[in-house]
């Protein structure tokens, strides 16, 4: 990849190496844009093919956080970092505190949280290092694990796209097939399960499909299989890239909506869903839910206020049908265009110089 070529495309602002040897760390961390605010994003741990295969994860992951933080109104940028290695096998103490460490050399500008491969108590780990950590443990007074929270907000939006689909935002008896039951899709399976959805279920883990089995008396199906369900709901919860020229002829699923990062492989793929007249709750206003809660504690975190902004993401996802509608555009570009336009009207409002700039983080209380 040209680097600085691929940045200057889709404006990047900062990407930063970092490596310890003694750990083991390698991390990417990737800063999109900080308009609005700090950048947060979470970090993921993953056993990527190649160097260049990692920094663009953390390059896609970061942009799509300034699109999902901006849509979401909260007053915060777009970053993400990535670290490479397996998450069942490569961590250690001394890795998230070197990690730590170079997050707190940025001062402010970055700020991290959870994602695939990373937990609460690896946060807290961060936390002996930096105070730009986020979904640590509420013992801290923080908001733990944002994975409940992303699903709630995820079963809100699913529930818009069902109105925009099939005219009423009930779940009862509707088919939905789920694609990877980890910790977002398993809290979002028990909300649908209470619903009285009927579940499909695939998982490249035995034990979380056996589990989504037992408890929501799902039918499990093989990875490969999930995509061609007869089904009305297809909520892809695993990772990305899985909207493309392979899976699309197999979908027999009415909307999309799930909790995965970048679901369309290319942009393309989000047209030719729209031409198809499959509904798409766009992933990074659906699945907002977490960074919605982690972004909390920085106000000193209250559940209830959390929450209840969780619940808007089922007016967000209304609020781009609507758009997309009224340019006649996929819903996809409909949420750029609104995240696009906040970022732009705060960018004005916010020119003024102010001596020592100002931002939220400067009140962040219990630190
Ligand atoms: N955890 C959170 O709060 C948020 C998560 N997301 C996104 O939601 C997705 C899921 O996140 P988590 O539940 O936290 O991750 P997770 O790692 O707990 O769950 C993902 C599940 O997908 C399974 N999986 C992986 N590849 C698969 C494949 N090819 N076929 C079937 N299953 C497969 C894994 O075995 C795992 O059980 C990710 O794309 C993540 O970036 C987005 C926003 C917030
Ligand atoms: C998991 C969240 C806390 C943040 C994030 O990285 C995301 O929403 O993808």
């Amino acid at each position: 990849m040209e680097l600085f070529k691929y940045m200057e495309t889709y404006d990047y602002e900062q990407v930063l190496f970092c490596q310890d040897k003694e750990s083991g760390l390698k991390a990417i961390i990737a800063i999109h844009d900080t308009t609005l605010g700090p950048a947060l994003g979470g970090t993921r741990m993953w056993m990527y093919n190649s160097e260049e295969e990692a920094l663009e994860d953390a390059l896609r992951l970061a942009r799509g956080m300034t699109y999902k933080n901006a849509a979401a109104g909260l007053n915060l940028g777009g970053g993400k970092t990535v670290i490479i290695g397996d998450p069942r096998k490569d961590k250690n103490e001394a890795m998230f505190r070197a990690f730590g460490r170079f997050i707190q050399g940025l001062n402010g500008r970055y700020i991290t949280a959870e994602d695939v491969g990373t937990t609460v108590a690896d946060m807290d780990i961060i936390y002996q290092e930096t105070d730009y950590v986020t979904g640590i443990s509420p013992e801290f007074g923080s908001s733990g694990n944002p994975s409940p929270m992303t699903a709630y907000g995820v079963y809100r939006g699913m529930k818009a796209a069902a109105k925009e689909a099939f005219g009423s935002d009930s779940l009862e008896g509707k088919v939905i097939a789920v694609q990877g039951v980890g910790n977002v899709a398993y809290h979002l399976c028990r909300h649908l399960h209470e619903e009285g959805a009927k579940l499909v279920v695939t998982d490249i883990n035995k034990e979380a499909v056996a589990r989504a089995v037992e408890e929501f008396g799902a039918k499990a199906v093989d990875p490969n299989d999930i995509y061609g369900v007869e089904c009305d709901i297809f909520a892809p919860c695993a990772l990305g890239g899985i909207i493309n020229d392979q899976t699309i002829p197999q979908l027999k699923a009415k909307v999309i909506a799930g909790s995965a990062n970048n679901q369309l492989r290319e942009a393309r793929h989000g047209d030719i869903i729209h031409e198809m007249g499959i509904v798409y709750a766009p992933d990074y206003v659906i699945n907002a839910g977490g960074v919605i809660n982690v972004a909390d504690e920085l106000y000193g975190y209250n559940r209830e206020r959390a929450m209840k902004k969780v619940e808007q993401i089922y007016d967000n996802i209304e609020k781009v049908f609507a758009i997309a509608k009224r340019d006649n555009i996929p819903t996809y570009v409909a949420a750029d265009r609104m995240a696009e336009e906040r970022i732009e009207t705060m960018r004005k409002a916010r020119s003024q110089f102010l001596q020592n700039g100002h931002h939220i983080l400067s009140r962040r209380r219990g630190r």
